[in-house]
């Protein structure tokens, strides 16, 4: 769905009425285009606005009539390039893997060279004419539009809708276009506009150089030559063609920006930030959520290069919510936890169709100061989350004078409450103390004191507990819930323990190879009713307060694959009880179970419902 800017009706507005010119123009000033005056190269006047050609014919109705020609040239060129691309684009994708990657690189190196160009290149095959330069251009333009079908098609193909359409034995030309082809139409309908004002450009090139257009056609580059001929004594008569050139091409320009920021507004603003050109194809649909929704991060993607590290992660977290990622080493719950408080590493780049804190986007240009102020992070190793050559007071109180403005003293009387607040004894002189000198615990509590100092509205712990001994843990999983109690703060809390995920979150979700693979709040977890195997075998593999000492514990076997290495269907298939064929190619849809309740299995329907273990 295309939103309505300014910028698209002023485009459309005047690519309407230069194609309506397009129509009037040689009915109504075609006998005057052609008229002989007998006053050859007069300069502008009340009869002839931009003058006279060198035979005397007046050159704002040749102006007005060679709007038709230049127009149908530019629109039959761009219809060239948009269909041989699109065509190209999709023969590569739909190819085997070999002929795909020499596809992509032959299309590659198209690309780089500029389309003028190859146009030169086809128009000198073929010849000098109309024809002949609209097929040149046409052809020029055509990688363009073959390197962002592949490219969206490609990742359009690895959705759950294409899965599942191919599943269900969708014919390989209907899956392209009932779900591809719609899927990527956006971004192909911004090329077009940019395509069409590049094309005009390109043509009228040509025609300016005598190898497009030949007299006694004429289209607005054959005019601009003409007209260069007599720019000293009469440069009315190049401004006329430059100006209708100049003009349908920003305006052309216009509709391309336009819908550019209509298809997604935010998504335009963050290719600007990041430098980053076309952004990839989503999904079909945004994962719904609740109005009140205070973190939502749909379809999230953070690669390191070409690698994706976590891939179409969509979750919310509501005020006064406590979400739990467990998983288990490397399934992205920290990359994904660190993209929403923008504290990922500069080596992974991170996209989503939205990543949003309440109306802060956290995708776009953010304030530092909203930024410091709203998230508070916890992470796992207290050692390292304090300077050691700091006191803590001053590592305390250095967020407030910053982003909250407070004097020194005011500052230190709240960081003296904020230690209280987490049970921290003699807190004034804690303050004055090096961290080296508090204990894990407290260390820990300090940290929580600190990323709570300005009164987050997300707090994000990313296993905030796994370096603690079980004692401390316990004590800080307390604070947490406290804190959540009393202030009504709203926590992303991490764990690859799913236990300590069960004590206190309300709703989990459980990521396997960066993937979430279900999500589910924690009574149907804590009623045995996880429906995902990984789920369960995690679950399996916890020790319980009734579990019979020397009994031992359910294990899983195998490994996560490395980032790199994922399968094409579901990353669990190799270490799963109830693996299918299709799981190791089709990759699982999310499938509703209930209320905030889904699961991403092929295998769901075999799971048993009873307890688990
Ligand atoms: N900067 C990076 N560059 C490349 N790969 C990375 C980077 N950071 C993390 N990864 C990889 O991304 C994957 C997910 O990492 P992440 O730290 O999010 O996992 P995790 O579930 O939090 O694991 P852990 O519990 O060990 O912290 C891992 O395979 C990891 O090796």
């Amino acid at each position: 769905m295309i939103r309505r800017s300014k910028g698209l009706t002023a485009g459309l507005t005047g690519l309407g009425l230069i194609a309506v010119l397009a129509v009037v123009a040689p009915p109504v000033w075609g006998d005057d285009a052609t008229a002989l005056s007998g006053a050859a190269r007069q300069g502008a006047s009340g009869e002839h606005w931009l003058g006279t050609d060198a035979l005397g014919r007046d050159v704002f109705a040749r102006t007005l009539v060679a709007t038709r020609l230049t127009l149908v040239m530019t629109v039959l060129a761009t219809a060239i390039a948009g269909t041989l691309g699109v065509l190209i684009g999709t023969a590569v994708w739909v190819a085997g893997r070999r002929v795909r990657e020499i596809g992509l690189r032959l299309i590659d190196v198209m690309v780089s060279y500029p389309a003028v160009i190859l146009a030169l290149a086809v128009a000198t095959i073929l010849g000098a004419g109309t024809v002949a330069s609209v097929i040149a251009i046409g052809v020029a333009w055509s990688p363009a539009f073959a390197r962002l079908t592949a490219n969206l098609a490609a990742s359009v193909a690895g959705r759950d809708f294409v899965a599942s359409a191919r599943l269900l034995g969708v014919p390989p030309h209907r899956v392209l276009t009932r779900h591809l082809l719609p899927n990527i139409a956006e971004p192909l309908l911004v090329l077009l506009s940019v395509a069409f004002a590049g094309t005009l450009t390109a043509l009228s090139g040509l025609s300016f150089i005598g190898l497009g257009v030949q007299s006694p056609s004429y289209d607005w580059g054959l005019l601009l030559n003409t007209g260069l001929e007599a720019l000293y004594t009469n440069p009315a008569e190049a401004l006329g063609p430059a100006v209708a050139i100049t003009l349908t091409g920003v305006f052309a320009g216009f509709v391309g920006d336009g819908l550019a920021a209509g298809a997604d507004p935010r998504r335009g603003r963050n290719a600007a930030v990041r430098g980053r050109g076309a952004a990839p194809a989503r999904g079909p649909e945004p994962a719904p959520v609740p109005d009140d929704a205070l973190l939502v991060v749909d379809d999230l993607r953070v690669s390191a290069g070409d690698v994706d590290l976590v891939a179409g992660v969509s979750f919310h977290v509501r005020p006064g919510e406590i979400v739990g990622v467990v998983g288990e080493s490397g399934s992205g719950k920290s990359l994904t936890a660190m993209a929403a408080a923008r504290l990922l590493p500069d080596t992974v780049h991170a996209d989503a169709r939205t990543l949003r804190l309440d109306d802060l986007d956290l995708l776009g240009r953010t304030s530092p100061d909203r930024l410091a102020t709203e998230i508070g992070v916890v992470y796992q190793d207290p050692t390292a989350s304090f300077n050691p050559a700091l006191r803590v007071g001053g590592q305390l109180t250095e967020v407030l004078r910053r982003h909250r403005g407070l004097g020194r003293a005011e500052a230190r009387a709240r960081a003296e409450q904020a230690l209280k607040d987490v049970h921290i004894t003699r807190p004034a002189a804690r303050l004055k103390q090096h961290p080296h000198e508090l204990s894990g615990g407290m260390r820990q509590r300090a940290m929580i004191a600190s990323a709570l100092l300005t009164g987050p509205r997300l707090l994000i712990a990313d296993e905030p507990t796994t370096a603690l001994d079980v004692t401390v843990q316990a004590e800080i999983l307390d604070l947490l819930r406290d804190v959540n109690r009393r202030d009504g703060t709203a926590m992303l809390f991490i764990s690859h323990d799913i236990g300590v995920i069960a004590s206190l979150c309300h709703r989990v979700l459980v990521m396997y190879a960066g993937r979430i693979v279900e999500e589910i709040p924690v009574a149907e977890l804590r009623a045995g009713r996880a429906r995902h195997p990984y789920t369960r075998a995690l679950l399996a593999a916890t020790p319980r307060l009734d579990t019979e000492p020397g009994e031992p514990l359910a294990t899983i076997p195998g490994r996560p694959p490395a980032p790199a290495d994922r399968p094409a269907g579901c990353a669990f298939a190799s270490r799963c009880g109830h693996v299918r064929p299709e799981c190791a190619d089709v990759p699982p849809a999310f499938v509703p179970l209930g209320d905030l309740h889904g699961a991403a299995c092929h295998a769901v329907e075999d799971v048993p419902t009873e307890r688990a273990r």
